[in-house]
C-alpha cells in the first residue's frame, strides 16, 4: 500500500519535469537499438567472410556503417543523460527547497519527534537518491525494457522454437530474485532507521563534543558512535551473506542463457531446423538479449532501496504544516493577550491544565514558579511554537489560530536565553532579514547598550560571527538579542530572562537595555531570578501548569504563598552564594 503511494509519488515528483524526461527516454531507447547495431553488422561481416569469394569493399563499408553508429549512439547517449540529468536537478532543487520552506511550517513538535541527523538525511541524501532514479533509472529502465522486447520479438520472428528456449534461464533467473527480494521492505526500512540514526549520533557526538569532555562523557558518546557504527556493518554482512548465494545464483542463470542456446540450437542446425546464419545471429543477440534482461532485473533491488527513501522526502513533504489562520491585525495593536481555559500536553502529560489568565496592555507579567511548572510553554504558546489542545489564546480578542502566521510573528518579539546567531554580519544578526536602514540598527544597538562594544571590534557592524567570524559571550549575544527586539519594535515581547549574567557590568547593561525594550509594551518575563521582577504590573505563580497566586509583589509577599516560599528559598540561595564568596 505504502510501497505504492511511494512510487506514485515518485512518478508525481518526476512529472515535473516530463517533457525533457520523455526526450531522455527516447533517446536512451535509440542509443540501445544502436547498440544492436554493430551485432547485426558483426554477424554480416562473419556471413561474408564465409562466403567464397569474400568482398573486402562490403567489409569495409560495414566497417565505416558500424563506427558511424557506435559515434552516432554516444551522441544520442549523452543527448538522453542531459536532459534526464536537467531534469533532475530541477526536480531536485524544488524538492530541497519545498522540504526547507515547508519545515519552517511545522510546530516545535516535529522537531522532537524526529531527529535533527533524521532530517538532515533526508534533505541531503534521501532527495539526492531521487537524482539516481530521475538522472539515471528512468532513461536506463526505458532501454532496459524496450531493447530486450526488440531483440526477442526479431528472435521469435527468425525461429519461435529457439528464442522460447531463452525464457528457461529468464524464469529461473526471476524466481531466484523473488527469493532474494523477500522481506526487502522490512531489510530497506530497517536500513534506512540505521542510517538515520549513524547521522545523529554523529552530529550528536560532534555537536555536544564540548559539554561531553566536561563531564568525561565523550568516550561513552563515542561509544554509541561505535556502537552504532558496527551495528551498521554488521547489517551489509547479514545482507550480503543472505543474499550473495542468491545473487550468485541468478547472475549464474542468467549468463547460462548461451548454455541452452548451444546445444538445443545446434541440434536444431545438425535436423536442418535453422541454417547456420540464424544459429550464428541467434548466439550473437541472446547475449546481448539476457544482458539487458539482468540490468531490468538489478533494476529492481535498487529501486525498494529508492522507495523508502522517496517515502521518507514524502513525510517531510507532505506532512501538515501548523495551519495558518488568515486574519490580518491593525497596523497598530492594543497588545491585550488572554489566554482562555488552555490546557496543552506536550505528549499525554498535561503541562497546562484549564488555565485562564489576562494581560492587559502595555502591562508587565511575570511568571514565576519551580522548574518545570510551565513557564516557558506559557510563553512559547503565545507564539504558536505548539497549539493548545483545549481553549483559545487571543490577541485584541482574536484568536491567535485565525491570525495570518506572518502577522503574528511580526507583532511578538521573542528574546530567549538560548540565543541563534548567523553566520553573517553583526549588521544583518540585528537586522534578521528586515529591510531596517543601517541608521535604525545602530540607534537599536544604542539603545540595547552594544553599540561601544560592535564599535570597537575591527570591522565594527560588519564584523562576522560564526565559525569563520568571532566568537561573542553570552551577555553580548543577549545584548545583540535585545537589539534585534528593539529594531522590530513588536508591540507584544515574550523574554525568557537569563538566568545568570557573566559580570556586574554585562548585568547591569543588560538591565538597561531590557528597561528600554519593555517601555510601552505588553510583555511577559519568564523570569528566573526574582529580584528584577519585583516592579512588574503582575506576577503569575504557576505550579504543575496551574495559576496558584496572581498580584503584585507586595500582595504576594502578605499572602505568605508559593511566592513567599519562593523568595524565602532565593534569599537563602544568594546569602549561600555571597557567604560562599
Ligand atoms: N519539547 C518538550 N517536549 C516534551 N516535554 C516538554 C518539552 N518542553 C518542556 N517539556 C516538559 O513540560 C514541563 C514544563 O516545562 P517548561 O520548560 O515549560 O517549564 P519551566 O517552568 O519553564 O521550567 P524551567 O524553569 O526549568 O525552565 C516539564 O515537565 C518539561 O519536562
Amino acid at each position: 500500500m505504502e510501497r505504492k503511494s511511494n512510487f506514485k509519488f515518485l512518478l508525481e515528483v518526476s512529472g515535473r519535469e516530463k517533457n525533457k524526461l520523455y526526450l531522455a527516454a527516447i533517446f536512451s531507447v535509440i542509443s540501445s537499438v544502436f547498440a544492436i547495431g554493430p551485432y547485426i553488422l558483426m554477424y554480416n561481416i562473419i556471413l561474408e567472410l564465409f562466403k567464397e569469394s569474400v568482398s573486402y569493399e562490403k567489409i569495409k563499408s560495414m566497417a565505416i556503417i558500424v563506427s558511424v553508429i557506435v559515434v552516432m549512439r554516444m551522441i544520442i547517449f549523452l543527448a538522453s543523460g542531459i536532459f534526464s540529468h536537467v531534469a533532475a536537478f530541477t526536480i531536485l532543487y524544488e524538492l530541497r527547497m519545498k522540504a526547507v520552506e515547508h519545515i519552517s511550517k511545522f510546530n516545535m513538535g516535529f522537531f522532537t519527534g524526529h531527529t535533527i541527523g533524521e532530517v538532515k538525511k533526508t534533505i541531503n541524501e534521501d532527495i539526492e537518491k531521487l537524482e539516481n532514479f530521475i538522472a539515471h533509472q528512468i532513461p536506463d529502465l526505458a532501454s532496459a525494457v524496450v531493447t530486450p522486447i526488440i531483440v526477442i520479438s526479431y528472435l521469435l520472428y527468425l525461429n519461435w522454437k529457439l528464442a522460447l528456449v531463452l525464457f528457461i534461464p529468464i524464469i529461473l533467473a526471476f524466481l531466484s530474485q523473488m527469493a532474494m527480494f523477500k522481506g526487502m521492505k522490512k531489510r530497506m526500512e530497517h536500513y534506512h532507521e540505521l542510517l538515520e540514526k549513524l547521522n545523529s549520533t554523529i552530529i550528536q557526538y560532534i555537536n555536544g563534543m564540548n559539554v561531553m569532555k566536561a563531564f568525561n562523557l565523550s568516550a561513552k558518546s563515542f561509544k554509541n558512535y561505535k556502537d552504532t557504527t558496527e551495528e551498521y556493518a554488521e547489517y551489509w554482512i547479514d545482507i550480503t551473506m543472505e543474499s550473495a548465494p542468491l545473487y550468485g545464483v541468478f547472475l549464474v542463470l542468467i549468463d547460462s542463457g548461451l548454455l541452452f542456446i548451444i546445444p538445443i540450437g545446434g541440434i536444431m542446425f545438425l535436423n536442418g531446423s535453422i541454417n547456420s546464419s540464424t544459429y550464428i545471429l541467434f548466439l550473437i543477440l541472446s547475449a546481448n538479449f539476457l544482458t539487458s534482461f539482468k540490468q531490468l532485473l538489478e533494476f529492481g533491488s535498487k529501486f525498494s532501496m529508492l522507495l523508502e527513501g522517496a517515502g521518507k522526502v514524502r513525510n517531510i513533504i507532505e506532512q501538515e504544516g501548523q495551519v495558518s489562520g488568515n486574519r490580518t491585525l491593525n497596523e497598530v495593536i492594543e497588545g491585550k493577550i488572554e489566554f482562555n481555559n488552555i490546557t496543552f500536553k506536550y505528549d499525554k502529560k498535561e503541562v497546562i491544565k484549564d488555565l485562564s489568565l489576562t494581560i492587559e496592555p502595555k502591562n508587565i507579567v511575570a511568571l514565576v514558579g519551580p522548574s518545570g511548572s510551565g513557564k516557558t510553554t506559557l510563553g512559547q504558546l503565545v507564539g504558536r511554537f505548539w497549539d493548545v489542545q483545549e481553549g483559545n489564546i487571543t490577541i485584541d480578542g482574536i484568536d491567535i489560530k485565525h491570525i495570518k502566521m506572518e502577522e503574528l510573528m511580526d507583532k511578538i518579539s521573542f528574546v530567549f536565553q538560548n540565543i541563534f546567531m548567523l553566520q553573517d554580519t553583526i549588521l544583518e544578526n540585528i537586522r534578521m532579514g528586515s529591510n531596517k536602514s543601517e541608521e535604525e540598527v545602530i540607534k537599536a544597538s544604542k539603545k540595547a547598550q552594544i553599540h561601544d562594544f560592535i564599535m570597537a571590534l575591527p570591522d565594527g557592524y560588519n564584523t562576522l560571527l560564526g565559525e569563520h567570524g568571532i566568537k561573542l559571550s553570552g551577555g553580548e549575544k543577549q545584548r545583540i538579542s535585545i537589539a534585534r527586539a528593539i529594531l522590530k519594535d513588536s508591540p507584544i515581547l515574550i523574554l525568557d530572562e537569563v538566568t545568570s549574567y557573566s559580570d556586574i557590568e554585562n548585568e547591569s547593561k543588560i538591565q538597561e537595555a531590557l528597561r528600554t525594550l519593555l517601555k510601552d509594551k505588553t510583555a511577559i518575563i519568564i523570569a528566573h531570578r526574582l529580584y528584577t521582577i519585583k516592579n512588574v504590573d503582575k506576577i503569575v505563580v504557576l505550579e504543575e501548569g496551574k495559576i496558584v497566586e496572581q498580584g503584585d509583589h507586595n500582595y504576594l509577599m502578605n499572602k505568605n504563598g508559593l511566592y513567599r516560599h519562593l523568595w524565602d528559598m532565593y534569599d537563602y540561595e544568594v546569602a549561600e552564594v555571597k557567604g560562599g564568596a
